[in-house]
């Protein structure tokens, strides 16, 4: 009962009869707008309104316990409104209360039955009055006994009056509270109906809004699947857009790394470009330069051409007076050569090694019986001492003309008296034991170069095993050593190709033989040992000679020469002997043949340029091969040799002082027979005689000096020119 007034008085404040149309009404067109703000807003609302309801629900259930009268439920009007004021339904009807006999009109025993009365089956009839019959048959006790009653009954009747009276004021209170509550129960019914039908309302509402709701999410889940399937699809994009962003990023990166590149590289093509330009600008200043320099020569040119035209018949003029001159040269040199005497002699001394101070030193010390350090390396005071020691006493007097050599020597007499001897040689030139190998070749040089005249050149190295034989002929492998072979065939290629200029052609051929105990050895042959027998052929007619089954190579430069050389150099039969530790015993010839022609003149030559490296000249004793058999033969037919090589020169200096008729030896050994071209009249000879400076081989170079003084007293007559006029 406390809400009661509360509900009433909530009903005026609240238009919730007008609420729920209106909310309707307004929320569709909201809600329509698919807005989830709306639809919260309205959920939220309609739990309000379903909560307010609770109230008349409640007032109708009191209502009913209350006043046991059952609520009609609201009509809702066709058009789903519920049914206002007026229009609803009609008013509860008062429950009637029964028509109450006026106690006052009807007395006491006319008791009318409230609602709340005795049930009508046991009603209290008030006691019927005495009839005739009764009293008829009265009597004292049954007076007695009616007195009772009589007082029983008005005593009753007095409770039951009190209790009317009682029950008239409980009724009327009962009526004022009922009026009182009917009055509430209408009211509150009218709530009711307005309550129910603003649920009806909000519940339609409700329904709609539910509905819509439903169809709302079920779009709203729509749209969210779609918005997921679109965000799924929008993840993968950005996946793989993020991949393609990575992708570009490392692109990007390496593009940065190349624009980087590129611009430094700009920057520098930038300075190149600069300074391009500044050299273009002084190129075309150079250019104007060069462009005026260009239009005066041009001018200059037409002079010129003139003045070429003129120099170029001079120079022919001059050609051929050269070749006149080339002619007149020739002849001159072999005046000169043939003046100087066709077999020549030079003297060379080497220098002291040396080897030769401490094979000294060595045997000095031991026959001493001193001890040595066991090097035997003298410090370089003691060295010169040595080397003065050493040195046989030779004097080169002539400092002029180089052409004389003396040799002292100191003996002791049978009588005890020292004796000293001197004796005195002169040659064509003498080498001190400090000439170089340049010096000596400058004196060669002529004759070499009279090969491409068309002469026969011999040259040959004489002297004992050690005096440096080999040496002078092959040298050394530097360009300053290098010997005599080398140099003169480099000469011979350098004037053949100055000869060209005046018309000669040359062909030039080689071959290197090696006599060794009297047996030819191809020195340029395939295999380690030659064993083919050689035999040495001369054409008399053309003056040439041959060796038959030896290879000759035509050689076209002074390298390939130098080449062969050092091939022929390690096939030579070398053997050990006291004198020389790398004794060379065999005579080698190395034989450059030279044809020319003159393609101007029509002029032809033939000459051949014989280079020998004779064996050691020593004598038996002295080189200890007597002990030795084969040692033995091999200086037995060296000095075999030799001597038939003096033998040979001696009778052409027989010959060429008048005995026309003279026998030359030249079959005596194969050196001579091989040389004998080059000997004769027809050639031109040079013997170089190589000396050992020790005083512990004076006697074999006293021997030598004699041997060679008899080869340069000796007249071998005039050298022929091999040449051919066509
Ligand atoms: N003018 C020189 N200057 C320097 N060293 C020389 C000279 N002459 C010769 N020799 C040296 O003397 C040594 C002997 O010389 P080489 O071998 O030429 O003598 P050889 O007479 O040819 O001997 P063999 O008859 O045994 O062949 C070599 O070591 C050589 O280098």
């Amino acid at each position: 009962m406390s809400r009661l007034p509360r509900l009433r008085s909530s009903s005026p404040d609240r238009p919730g009869l007008a609420l729920g149309p209106h909310i309707t009404t307004r929320a569709g067109p909201s809600m329509a707008s698919g807005s989830m703000t709306t639809t919260n807003s309205l959920k939220r609302k309609a739990q309000e309104n379903i909560g307010a309801d609770l109230q008349p629900r409640k007032l109708a259930a009191i209502a009913e316990g209350g006043i046991n009268q059952p609520l009609r439920p609201s009509k809702v009007a066709p058009n789903g409104n519920v049914n206002r004021l007026g229009k609803g339904p009609p008013p509860l009807t008062k429950p009637r209360a029964p028509a109450l006999s006026s106690s006052t009109t009807t007395g006491p025993r006319r008791i009318t039955r409230a609602t709340s009365a005795p049930p009508k089956t046991a009603p209290v009839r008030p006691p019927a009055r005495p009839t005739s019959r009764t009293t008829a048959r009265p009597t004292a006790a049954n007076d007695d006994r009616f007195d009772a009653i009589q007082q029983q009954i008005s005593s009753i009747e007095a409770a039951r009056a009190a209790d009317a009276a009682r029950l008239d004021a409980e009724l009327a209170q009962e009526r004022a509270k009922r009026s009182d509550l009917q009055a509430s129960h209408e009211a509150l019914s009218r709530e009711l109906t307005n309550a129910k039908s603003q649920e009806l309302a909000q519940r339609k509402e409700l329904f709609i809004a539910s509905d819509e709701l439903n169809s709302l999410r079920q779009r709203h889940e729509r749209e969210i699947s779609e918005l997921q399937a679109d965000l799924r699809k929008k993840d993968r994009e950005l996946r793989e857009l993020n991949e393609d962003l990575r992708m570009y990023q490392g692109d990007l990166e390496r593009e940065r790394e190349t624009v980087k590149g590129l611009k430094a590289t700009i920057a520098q093509q930038a300075t190149a470009q600069l300074s391009l330009t500044a050299q273009i600008g002084a190129m075309q200043a150079e250019k104007a330069a060069f462009q005026a320099e260009y239009d005066r020569t041009v001018g200059t040119k037409a002079d010129l051409g003139i003045q070429l035209e003129r120099a170029q018949k001079r120079i022919v003029e001059l050609e051929h007076e050269a070749r006149e001159g080339e002619t007149v040269r020739r002849k001159l040199h072999n005046m000169v050569q043939e003046l100087k005497g066709n077999i020549r002699v030079f003297c060379r001394v080497r220098p002291v090694l040396r080897s030769d101070i401490l094979s000294d030193r060595l045997v000095s010390s031991t026959s001493s019986g001193q001890i040595t350090d066991g090097t035997g390396s003298p410090d370089p005071e003691e060295e010169a001492h040595l080397r003065e020691n050493a040195m046989a006493l030779i004097a080169f007097p002539d400092k002029l003309d180089h052409k004389e050599i003396v040799v002292h020597a100191s003996s002791e007499s049978a009588t005890g008296q020292e004796r000293k001897d001197e004796w005195q040689f002169a040659f064509d030139k003498v080498f001190e034991p400090h000439s170089t190998q340049a010096e000596v070749f400058e004196e060669i040089s002529q004759l070499a170069q009279s090969c491409t005249d068309g002469y026969n050149v011999c040259v040959f190295a004489y002297g004992q095993t050690g005096s440096g034989k080999s040496f002078t002929m092959e040298g050394g492998n530097s360009e300053t050593t290098a010997g005599m072979i080398p140099r003169a065939v480099e000469q011979v290629f350098r004037v053949a190709d100055e000869l060209k200029t005046k018309g000669w052609q040359y062909k030039m051929e080689g071959q290197f033989l090696e006599i060794y105990n009297e047996t030819i050895n191809d020195l340029l042959g395939k295999g380690e040992f030659d064993k083919k027998k050689h035999e040495i052929k001369h054409d008399p007619k053309t003056g040439r000679t041959t060796v038959t089954d030896v290879n000759v190579v035509s050689l076209s430069s002074p390298s390939q020469v130098r080449t062969l050389l050092s091939l022929a150099q390690s096939r030579r039969t070398v053997a050990a002997t006291l004198m020389n530790e790398r004794s060379s015993r065999s005579h080698s010839v190395f034989t450059l043949r030279i044809r020319g022609e003159n393609a101007l003149t029509g002029e032809t030559c033939e000459g051949s340029l014989n280079l020998v490296d004779l064996a050691g000249s020593e004598r038996l004793e002295k080189s200890g091969a007597a002990s030795d058999k084969d040692r033995l033969k091999e200086t037995q037919s060296i000095n075999k040799s030799l001597s038939a090589l003096g033998d040979v020169i001696a009778a052409l200096g027989e010959k060429g002082e008048g005995k026309s008729d003279k026998h030359i030896p030249y079959r005596n050994s194969k050196l001579t027979y091989l040389l004998q071209n080059s000997l004769s009249g027809n050639s031109k000879t040079l013997m170089v005689l190589n000396l050992s400076p020790l005083a512990t081989h004076l006697n074999e170079s006293l021997c030598s000096l004699r041997f060679a003084t008899k080869v340069n007293n000796t007249s071998i007559g005039t050298a022929k020119k091999q040449t051919k006029q066509a």
